[in-house]
Parts: C-alpha cells; sequence; structure tokens
C-alpha cells in the first residue's frame, strides 16, 4: 500500500473514532446541564481549564457552556491578571502563548466561582488547599461533586490524607482525582497524552442523568489529544502522582551531577518500589495494577523524571549549589516544585510512624533539600536499605 493510502487509511480511522465517541456521548442525556468551575489558574489549572471549556462548550445538552476559573489575582506590568486572561484569552504568566476559549471566564472571587458549581476542579498548589477550602466551607451547593487534579498529601491531625478525602471530609462532597503523565505544557499545545480519571459514586448517588458518573466524567475531561480513562482507585492515582515528585527531586540530583541515564533509571526503580510499598502500607485499599496499568502510576513518574519541573528545579540545585526555594524561584516564574513540599510531608509522616528507615529514597531527598547532606551520597543513603536487592 502506498504511503499516501495508508495516511488515508489511518486518518479515516481516527475519524470514525470521533464519529463513534460524539454518537456514544449525544446518547448520553442528563435532566440539566452541570455547571462546571476550576478553582486555580496556574499551569496546570489553566490547561485543564482550557480541557473542560472545549468539552462544556461541546457538548452544551451535558453542561452549561461557560466555565468559571478561580484565579488568585495579580498585577502583570500593572494590569491584573484576571482581566489580561478575559481580554486576551491567554494566561500570560502560567500559560503563555496558549489560546483560551471564549467560554473560559476568569474570576477573582473565589466564593462567586463555586458558589452554583454542580462540579468543582480543584487545580491549585496543594499547601495552598486547606485556606481555599475553609472559605469554601458552607458556601457551596450541597449536592455538588469535586476533582482534584492536586499532587501532594495532607499531613495532620489526621495522619497522612489524600488530597481528595480532605476536600470531602472539610466540604462534605464526594471528591475524586485526576491524574496522570501529563506535563502541562504538552497538554495545553494539544500534543497527545492519557491520563486517568477516579471516581467512586457516592452513597448518596442521585441516580443515572442526575449525578456525576463515570461517563459524565469522560464527557467532561477526554478530547482528542487527551485520552481519559476512569476508574475506582482514587488512592492509587493520587498516591502515585504526589510521590513521583519526591523520585524526580531525587532524579534530577544525579542528573545535575552528570551521572546519565543509568543512575536516573536507578533512582526511578527503587522510587517506584517506595511509592508502591507506601500505598500498601498507609492506604491499603489502593491497588498495585494502578500503578502499571494506568497513566497516573509509571507513565507519570517517567515523564516528571524526563522533564517535570521537579527535576528540572533538583538539576538546577546540583549544578548551581542554590538551596531547593531559590532554585524553584529562579527556574518557575511563580510555580510551584511540590515535591520539595512533599518530601517534607512524608519525612514527618514516616518519623512519626517510625519507619523512615522503610523508605531511604524518600529520606535522602529529604535530607538534601532540608538538610544540606551531599548529593552523591544518594547511592549509598539508598543501598543501605534497599529491600529490593538480593544479598
Ligand atoms: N504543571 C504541571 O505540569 C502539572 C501540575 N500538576 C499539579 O497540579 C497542581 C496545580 O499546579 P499548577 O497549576 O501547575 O500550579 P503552578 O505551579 O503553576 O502554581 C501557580 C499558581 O499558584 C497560585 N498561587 C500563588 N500564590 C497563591 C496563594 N497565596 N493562594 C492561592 N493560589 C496561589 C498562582 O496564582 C498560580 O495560579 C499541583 O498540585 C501540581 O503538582 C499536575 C499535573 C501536571
Ligand atoms: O505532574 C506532572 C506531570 O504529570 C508535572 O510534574 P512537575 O510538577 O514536576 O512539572
Amino acid at each position: 500500500m502506498a504511503a499516501s493510502d495508508r495516511l488515508n487509511q489511518t486518518s479515516n480511522i481516527l475519524d470514525k473514532s470521533i464519529q463513534k465517541s460524539n454518537s456514544q456521548l449525544s446518547l448520553l442525556q442528563v435532566d440539566t446541564p452541570f455547571k462546571v468551575c476550576v478553582v486555580g489558574s496556574g499551569n496546570w489549572g489553566t490547561t485543564i481549564a482550557k480541557v473542560v471549556s472545549e468539552n462544556t462548550a461541546q457538548h452544551p445538552h451535558l453542561f452549561e457552556p461557560k466555565v468559571n476559573m478561580w484565579v488568585f489575582d495579580e498585577k502583570i506590568e500593572g494590569t491584573s491578571l484576571v482581566s489580561i486572561i478575559n481580554n486576551k484569552h491567554e494566561n500570560v504568566k502560567y500559560l503563555p502563548n496558549i489560546p483560551l476559549p471564549e467560554n473560559l471566564v476568569a474570576n477573582p472571587d473565589l466564593l462567586n466561582t463555586v458558589g452554583d458549581a454542580d462540579i468543582i476542579i480543584f487545580n491549585i498548589p496543594h499547601q495552598f488547599l486547606p485556606k481555599i477550602v475553609q472559605q469554601m466551607k458552607g458556601n457551596i451547593k450541597p449536592t455538588a461533586r469535586a476533582i482534584s487534579c492536586l499532587k501532594g498529601f495532607e499531613v495532620g491531625k489526621k495522619g497522612v490524607q489524600l488530597l481528595s478525602a480532605y476536600v470531602e471530609d472539610e466540604l462534605d462532597i464526594p471528591c475524586g482525582a485526576l491524574s496522570g503523565a501529563n506535563l502541562a505544557p504538552e497538554v495545553a499545545k494539544e500534543n497527545w497524552s492519557e491520563t486517568t480519571v477516579a471516581y467512586q459514586l457516592p452513597k448518596d448517588y442521585r441516580g443515572d442523568g442526575k449525578d456525576v458518573d463515570h461517563r459524565v466524567l469522560k464527557a467532561l475531561f477526554h478530547r482528542p489529544y487527551f485520552h481519559v480513562s476512569v476508574i475506582e482507585d482514587i488512592a492509587g492515582i493520587s498516591i502515585a502522582g504526589a510521590l513521583k515528585n519526591v523520585v524526580a527531586l531525587g532524579c534530577g540530583f544525579v542528573e545535575g551531577l552528570g551521572w546519565g541515564n543509568n543512575a536516573s533509571a536507578a533512582i526511578q526503580r527503587v522510587g517506584l518500589g517506595e511509592i508502591i510499598k507506601f500505598g500498601q502500607m498507609f492506604f491499603p485499599e489502593s491497588r498495585v495494577e494502578t500503578y502499571y496499568q494506568e497513566s497516573a502510576g509509571v507513565a507519570d513518574l517517567i515523564t516528571t523524571c524526563s522533564g517535570g519541573r521537579n527535576v528540572r528545579v533538583a538539576k538546577h540545585m546540583a549544578k548551581s549549589g542554590k538551596s531547593a526555594l531559590d532554585a524553584e524561584k529562579e527556574l518557575l516564574n511563580g510555580q510551584s516544585a511540590q515535591g520539595i513540599i512533599t518530601c517534607k510531608e512524608v519525612h514527618e509522616w514516616l518519623e512519626t510512624c517510625e519507619l523512615l528507615h522503610e523508605f531511604p529514597l524518600f529520606e535522602a531527598v529529604y535530607q538534601i533539600v532540608y538538610n544540606n547532606v551531599a548529593m552523591d551520597k544518594i547511592p549509598d543513603l539508598i543501598d543501605e536499605l534497599d529491600e529490593f536487592r538480593v544479598e
């Protein structure tokens, strides 16, 4: 077959698959279209807001087209970021050069953004979550449902908590999660990628067509360039998403030292083992299969360790001798590398449980970031306690 025929055949297959998924969606009906909002407008926040706004515009029988996005407003050369986004349809600070849909509306008022929403998508660096959730208490629909796109944990009085569970407890609404191999700039440019959404129907599920379910979530997040698998393992995808940021710091250290790909692969091997062990130990409801079957597992580890912000910040630390916070500030223009906070949260939790020795890589990363332990000690720190090694 000639190359042009093969191309035509591939494009026909793609067209048919898009038509099939569109016709499945037209069969999906809801009593009243859901109103969607996004809390957060950073690099990933704005990207996900773009994704869902494209879908709400395309499926008005399922969703109200307008999507409100809460913006923690700031001045960019004297003009408010909110008004720039709404006039220029671009988030010039956190997602430059990406045109945003006109039905996506930036809103600086948190309560006005979330007050009438049926689906609340959380997407902010997780250190800001507690303050935001406290403000939202009593100011949302009791029937609202939430999805957390955050990667991290909440460590507090209740021990180590998934962020979705924290939202559920604080706001008394069901909350699922979205996590995957999703470097925001690539998704924003509409380069193909996959993601995983996890959601469990709540006890007070109101019934098909009346409430959010897996099909509704797929319709909300799936795009031709962003393929969604919907499962129930909220814990598995959230643990993988949070902890791969710590592993990525470790990769950045060895890469910054100039040790190359083998060293980075070794860190990822040990890291994956510790991620799975952490899940089994503290969240036994998480499924080991999720780590290798879903985008949110190994695939996210690989993409983050290849080109994410955490690996870049750690490399910069290794090369410049700067602290984690200085490196983050210099490289990321207001964005966050969540591994810096997550390794501290993990350390505090493991210390409380007297289990630091079980997670040598996580602990090594913490010691390098917070106690100036030399990066080139990583192999010894891991080797001492690497339980996967045969003596
Ligand atoms: N950027 C990425 O490629 C991906 C990020 N994630 C996760 O998504 C979550 C959100 O990340 P991004 O959107 O990338 O955020 P970001 O790293 O771009 O952070 C900047 C955001 O933080 C906000 N902010 C700064 N100070 C604040 C304050 N005091 N209160 C409230 N907000 C404040 C800024 O207004 C801005 O919206 C994180 O948990 C991250 O790990 C997940 C997948 C991909
Ligand atoms: O979570 C991410 C990719 O899925 C983004 O990772 P970074 O925050 O390291 O860029």
